[in-house]
């Protein structure tokens, strides 16, 4: 199941069906060697895992999940590169996120993105100096969108980290004048009225528009999403596969029984510190592929936490197999 087919655009004039994002999109861990150099030989597997294991079709890369901001712009290239090929053929989507604190970097790996075939570019916002407004970001997203001007690039929107609490309908407003490449967000904050409000604007001009908190998308599909990213597609994905389903029926019993399964993964996981080194972990024993370490300044947890995340994801989602 990947079309999320109550909130698709059909007929739109302004941006190809086929161009269109939808279902669910992996937001990839970056595999590293024990020494903390990247491992691209894992990525072919990788495809191969979430596609067979999760049906899952899409993948978000260098992203948070990815390590994206703690690697360097050649690693960053080469995860770009290896992730297209090893995609080619296979998966529907790769989605490259090319944020960088300099907006010269994220030029250069826009640029970079376009060059090895990716079919979309996810920008951040800064967020060391940040936009001291929305028409700043826009500048900044018409800087990057310009050095890859045929590639859809779409905003992404993480005020937990970024620190960033624009409304984004306001970085909306206008930015196809600005940016004509722009086509969506990853909208990965929890206000839901602006959520809906950035829906009614991208809707019509048949842009999608992705979710990125994986406890609640449930509450996101009826405001009209087309899609979603997150770090739990990678082994909840076809868990998550099926709640989209029972959404798409109507079956929205089911829908919420399934949604607060992950919820009581994820809450039990919280309590244990659940950060993106222990995410990278889990990844590891659900999927058998090495993922490896995280890089400083993220520091691996012991494997008895670990364990006991994987243990809940078989008991209540029946993920991770044993
Ligand atoms: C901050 C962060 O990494 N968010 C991810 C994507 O936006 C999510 O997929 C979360 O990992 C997920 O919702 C679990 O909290
Ligand atoms: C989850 C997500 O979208 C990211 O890792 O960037």
């Amino acid at each position: 199941m990947r079309q999320v087919t109550g909130s698709r655009v059909t007929g739109s004039k302004m941006c190809p069906e086929s161009e269109k994002i939808t279902g669910l999109i992996a937001a990839t861990f970056t595999p590293l060697t024990s020494d903390g150099e990247l491992n691209l030989e894992v990525i072919g597997q990788y495809v191969d895992f979430l596609l067979e294991k999760q049906s899952v079709r899409s993948v978000f890369v260098n992203g948070t999940t990815g390590e994206g901001c703690s690697l360097t712009l050649q690693e960053r290239k080469q995860l770009a590169e290896w992730w297209c090929r090893q995609a080619k053929g296979k998966l529907d989507k790769v989605i490259v996120h090319v944020g960088c604190l300099s907006v010269k970097d994220s030029q250069e790996l826009a640029r970079h993105a376009a060059s090895v075939g990716a079919d979309a570019i996810a920008v951040i916002s800064p967020s060391f100096f940040k936009p001291r407004n929305a028409e700043a970001l826009q500048m900044f997203l018409k800087d990057v969108g310009a050095a890859a001007p045929q590639l859809p690039l779409y905003y992404y929107h993480l005020p937990s980290m970024t620190g960033l609490n624009l409304n984004v309908r306001e970085v909306l407003e206008g930015i196809e004048k600005k940016v004509p490449s722009f086509r969506g967000l990853k909208f990965s904050g929890v206000d839901l009225r602006d959520l809906s409000q950035c829906v009614s604007y991208c809707r019509p001009r048949g842009w999608s528009v992705l979710y990125g908190v994986d406890e609640q998308l449930l509450g996101a599909l009826p405001l009209g999403v087309n899609g979603a990213v997150g770090s739990t597609y990678n082994y909840a994905g076809f868990f998550m596969n099926q709640m989209l389903s029972a959404f798409e029926k109507g079956d929205l019993n089911l829908a919420q029984s399934l949604q607060f399964k992950l919820q009581d993964v994820l809450t039990f996981a919280n309590s244990l510190g659940f950060d993106l080194a222990m995410n990278k972990q889990v990844m590891s024993l659900c999927s058998g592929l090495p993922m490896g370490p995280p890089r400083l300044p993220l520091l691996p947890w012991p494997s008895d936490s670990v364990q006991d995340v994987v243990k809940k994801l078989q008991q209540d989602l029946g993920a991770c197999p044993k």
